[in-house]
C-alpha cells in the first residue's frame, strides 16, 4: 500500500470537487486522508496466523462460548462509505479455545477491508472455524450502512442483520436457538 499514491489520489478528488487544495485548511488533508484510509483498510496487510499469534489453548470445556457486542467499523465495497455495527461470535470448543481478544482482532481484520456485510460475516465464521477447529461457529452481525443513511434512499433507522452458522449451529436447532436467545439477552 503506497501512502504517496493515495495522497495524490485524494489531492485529485479534492480538486475534482472544485476545492483549492493549497488553502490552509486543506493543505495537509490529502496525506491525512491517505493515512486514515490506510488504517481503515489495514486488514489487507494482516493474516490470520500472525494475528492469532499462537493464542490457542487446550481446554476440555465443550460448552458454547460467546463474545458479544464487538463493535466494528467497515467500508462498503459499493460506495466506500462506512457501515458500523456489532458482531456476536460463538463457538463450541473441540479440545481448544482461542484467546478472547483474538476474536475481536479477527473481526477487525475483515472489517478493515472493502466489504459487504454478508461476506464479512462468512469470512469471520470461516476464520474462527479454521483456527479453533471448533464443533461449531456462529456469527451474527447487525449494522447501519451510511450509504443508505447519508445518501441514496436516506433511511436513518433501518439496520441489517446477517448470520452464518457452521457445524453444530447449522445442524442442531436447539444449539442455534440457544445462541440466538443468548445474543438477544
Ligand atoms: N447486500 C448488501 N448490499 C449492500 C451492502 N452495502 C451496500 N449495499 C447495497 O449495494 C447496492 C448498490 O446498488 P447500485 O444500484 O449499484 O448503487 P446505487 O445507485 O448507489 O444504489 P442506491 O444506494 O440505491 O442509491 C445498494 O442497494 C446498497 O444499499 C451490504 O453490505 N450488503
Ligand atoms: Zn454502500
Amino acid at each position: 500500500m503506497s501512502i504517496d499514491d493515495m495522497t495524490a489520489s485524494f489531492e485529485q478528488i479534492i480538486r475534482s470537487v472544485g476545492e483549492d487544495v493549497t488553502r490552509d485548511g486543506l493543505e495537509k488533508t490529502p496525506e491525512r486522508a491517505a493515512q486514515a484510509f490506510a488504517f481503515l483498510t489495514e486488514g489487507y496487510n494482516q493474516n490470520l496466523q500472525e494475528l492469532v499469534n499462537g493464542a490457542i489453548f487446550p481446554s476440555d470445556n465443550d460448552e458454547m462460548v460467546i463474545v458479544r457486542d464487538v463493535e466494528f467499523y467497515s467500508l462498503c465495497e459499493h460506495h466506500l462509505l462506512p457501515f458500523i455495527g456489532r458482531a456476536n461470535v460463538a463457538y463450541i470448543p473441540n479440545g481448544k479455545v482461542i484467546g478472547l481478544s483474538k476474536i475481536a482482532r479477527i473481526i477487525d481484520m475483515y472489517a478493515r477491508r472493502f466489504q459487504i456485510q454478508e461476506n464479512m460475516t462468512k469470512e469471520i465464521a470461516d476464520a474462527v472455524m479454521s483456527v479453533t477447529d471448533a464443533k461449531g461457529v456462529a456469527v451474527h452481525i447487525t449494522a447501519n450502512h451510511l450509504c443508505m443513511m447519508m445518501r441514496g434512499v436516506g433511511k436513518q433507522n433501518s439496520s441489517m442483520s446477517t448470520s452464518v452458522m457452521l457445524g453444530t449451529f447449522r445442524d442442531s436447532q436447539p444449539t442455534r436457538n440457544e445462541f440466538l436467545q443468548l445474543i438477544r439477552g
